[in-house]
């Protein structure tokens, strides 16, 4: 599964149809990333459920035996438009985690209550982990409030604590790795943080030192604000091993 105490690379696939989506993976399996996130809320035909889990099998075939997240991004966080509606997702969701080639699910802690509830209870009863995650694409929160949310989704039975901030300056990316070092110290759960846009670039790069324990980098197509392709980041992150 994901190496724990240490940084995972994520790249993410958004493409829209079963065969862009299965290149894509098949792409970028030789770059090495530590986990392959579908960003579903890309593909242009969630409604039709049997679609998508024939979707999840040919990813299955190509991805070798690099573990897949699961995510269907909500608009207001940064998603794609989706042709279904919240309980049709929720009820996706369900059906995706039973399939053998997911090992973990994303979800946002904003979501209602009963549903982050349901997605919670799919996870765990499939030998899932999950994700809770919060996206904040217009600022950065305060420093008890970034600490709140993660304590939040620790709360409410993540298996790890996300968060994206968008900084409007070098101290806003200062704080979202102070409260990442703390979160790590603090929680009994991982963080995985990031600071959005080419202000928080170095966040992509460095955030693991802090704790952070996955970092989004781009295999073929970038999914947010800021990602760096997954050969440069490899390099980065192997240079401050070799002298840290
Ligand atoms: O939530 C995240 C993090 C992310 O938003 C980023 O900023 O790298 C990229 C998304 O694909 C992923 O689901």
């Amino acid at each position: 599964m994901l190496k724990q105490n240490d940084v995972n690379i994520c790249t993410p696939v958004t493409g829209q149809t079963m065969e862009d989506v299965t290149e894509e993976v098949r792409s970028i399996v030789p770059k090495n990333p530590d986990l392959f996130e579908w960003r579903a809320d890309h593909f242009r035909n969630l409604a039709d459920t049997e679609h998508v889990l024939e979707t999840l099998e040919t990813i299955g075939e190509v991805k070798k035996d690099i573990p897949l997240l699961f995510t269907i991004r909500d608009q207001k966080e940064g998603g794609d438009q989706t042709d279904i509606d919240q309980s049709h997702k929720v009820e996706l969701i369900e059906r995706v985690a039973a399939n053998s080639h997911v090992s973990l699910l994303d979800f946002e802690l904003r979501q209602p209550e009963e549903d982050v509830e349901r997605v919670k209870e799919a996870a765990s009863s499939n030998n899932k982990q999950l994700i809770l995650s919060f996206h904040d694409f217009d600022s950065t929160p305060s420093s008890e409030e970034m600490h709140a949310i993660l304590r939040e989704a620790e709360k409410k039975g993540a298996d790890y604590a996300k968060l994206a901030v968008t900084p409007e300056n070098k101290q806003d990316v200062l704080r979202l790795l102070t409260v990442t070092e703390g979160a790590k110290r603090s929680l009994g759960i991982p963080v995985i943080t990031m600071a959005m846009g080419g202000l928080g670039t170095v966040t992509r790069m460095f955030a693991w030192y802090f704790g952070s324990v996955i970092t989004y980098a781009v295999g073929e197509h970038a999914s947010a604000p800021g990602q760096i392709p997954i050969e440069e980041l490899d390099k980065t992150i192997a240079q401050l091993r070799k002298y840290q």
